[in-house]
């Protein structure tokens, strides 16, 4: 075999609530949605490099990719070193950096899941959850491969939520948001914290029924923050559309109830 692909998916977050602190971190109530339309695509592809490689157009170093990540933390087990010896990581972006859709949380639990596959190192969801929680808060949702989730803690608590699929339209502003920055200005002038009441109410609605009871700003605690760094983004803040993770992307959800 010469090539393996697999897609890589966006996210959107329904709604995005903050439960608690937790050291430099925030515990969030969200729901997270794999966007179907939008995806990269990894590949593993033979090399003669001898060493570790990504081919890929990417805004940051191979020291901080999250799939170089991902691999510094698979290479003590048997074969993933041999294997990427002899194979380049190629990863084609459709999905917008900096922009509130996971992608790079999205690319590292897709390379966790087919080197696991095709190393055959026989690890659980749970073994990779746990990996995955060091390589960003999102990474736990995407190696759980859920269409829909409930995403607590700080990302690590991820259980799978029965729904339709949901057919998601994005747009992503050309502002880089900057996740630390805008969880910061949150704990420093927005602080608030989501009641367990409310929280285990949302939690059991589905999406477009989540969707029809909020605004933009009761969905995401983030929003304020990020328009208060990114006045601009207010301009996007249309009715009808909503805010994902830190931004800067919204979404619309098709889908009628
Ligand atoms: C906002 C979300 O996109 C929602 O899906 C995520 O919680 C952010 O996840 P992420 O981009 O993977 O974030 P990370 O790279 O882990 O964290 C970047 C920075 O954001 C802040 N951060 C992140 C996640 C979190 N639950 N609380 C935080 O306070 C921390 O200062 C952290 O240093
Ligand atoms: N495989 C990757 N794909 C995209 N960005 C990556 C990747 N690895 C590292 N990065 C870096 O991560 C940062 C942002 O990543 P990403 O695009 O996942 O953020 P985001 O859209 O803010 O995601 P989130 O929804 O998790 O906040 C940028 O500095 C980017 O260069």
């Amino acid at each position: 075999m010469n090539e393996i692909s697999e897609k890589s998916y966006a996210k959107v977050n329904i709604f995005l609530k903050i439960s608690n602190k937790r050291e430099e971190y925030h515990e969030l109530v969200s729901r997270f949605v794999r966007v179907h339309s939008l995806f990269d695509t990894i590949s593993f592809v033979k090399s003669s490099r001898k060493a570790f490689s990504i081919i890929g157009n990417f805004s940051c170093k191979m020291e901080t990719n999250t799939v170089y990540k991902a691999y510094k933390l698979l290479e003590k087990y048997d074969g993933v070193d041999e294997f990427f010896k002899n194979h380049s990581v190629k990863i084609e972006k459709n999905i917008p950096e900096f922009a509130g859709l996971g992608g790079g949380s999205s690319n590292a639990a897709t390379f966790l899941i087919m080197t696991n596959k095709i190393c055959k190192l026989n690890l659980s969801k749970d073994q990779l959850c746990n990996i995955a929680v060091k390589i960003g808060a999102d990474v736990p949702f995407f190696v759980y491969e859920y269409d829909s989730a409930n995403v607590t803690g700080i990302g690590e608590i991820v259980e799978k939520f029965d729904e339709e699929i949901l057919n998601i339209d994005t747009i992503t502003p050309n502002i880089k948001c900057n996740t630390g920055e805008i969880f910061k200005v949150f704990r420093e002038n927005f602080y608030k914290q989501i009641s367990k009441k409310e929280a285990d109410k949302l939690l059991k609605m589905k999406s477009i029924e989540i969707l029809d009871s909020l605004n933009i700003k009761e969905a995401n605690d983030l929003y304020e923050p990020a328009t208060s760094v990114y006045p601009k983004l207010e301009e996007y803040g249309q009715i009808g559309w909503y805010f994902s993770g830190s931004g800067s992307s919204f979404f619309k959800v098709n889908n009628v109830k």
